[in-house]
């Protein structure tokens, strides 16, 4: 796995490094830590930076906390409902940590 996708509307929370996690299902858990994915835009593609794989660690959404919402700016009422909308009945999610490679 050496590419991922984000809702245009994330784009900037990455760019400006406010966002530094993403929770996303075992679809997408393959990716290998220290590696550099590159990033583009769910909607049309559009690459818009590179980020570096810190961590990707088993989470449910039940153990979902304010420190992880924290970590994607939302408030966790926010985060739960986001996560809620794309993963509807998926107990079992990672959160991938990444910064930004500049
Ligand atoms: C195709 C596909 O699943 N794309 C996704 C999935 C998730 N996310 C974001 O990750 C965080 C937690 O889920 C939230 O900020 C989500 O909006 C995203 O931007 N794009």
């Amino acid at each position: 796995m050496n590419s991922i996708t984000f809702y245009q509307r994330f784009e900037m929370d990455i760019l400006s490094q406010k966002k530094t996690i993403t929770i996303r299902d075992a679809s997408e858990k393959d990716f290998v830590p220290h590696s550099i994915v590159d990033v583009s835009t769910y909607e049309d593609g559009r690459w818009f930076c590179q980020l570096r794989i810190v961590s990707v660690t088993p989470i449910s959404f039940s153990e979902l906390t304010d420190v992880h919402a924290q970590q994607e700016n939302m408030t966790l009422e926010e985060l739960k409902q986001v996560i809620s909308d794309i993963y509807p009945e998926t107990p079992d999610l990672y959160v991938i940590a990444f910064e930004l490679v500049k």
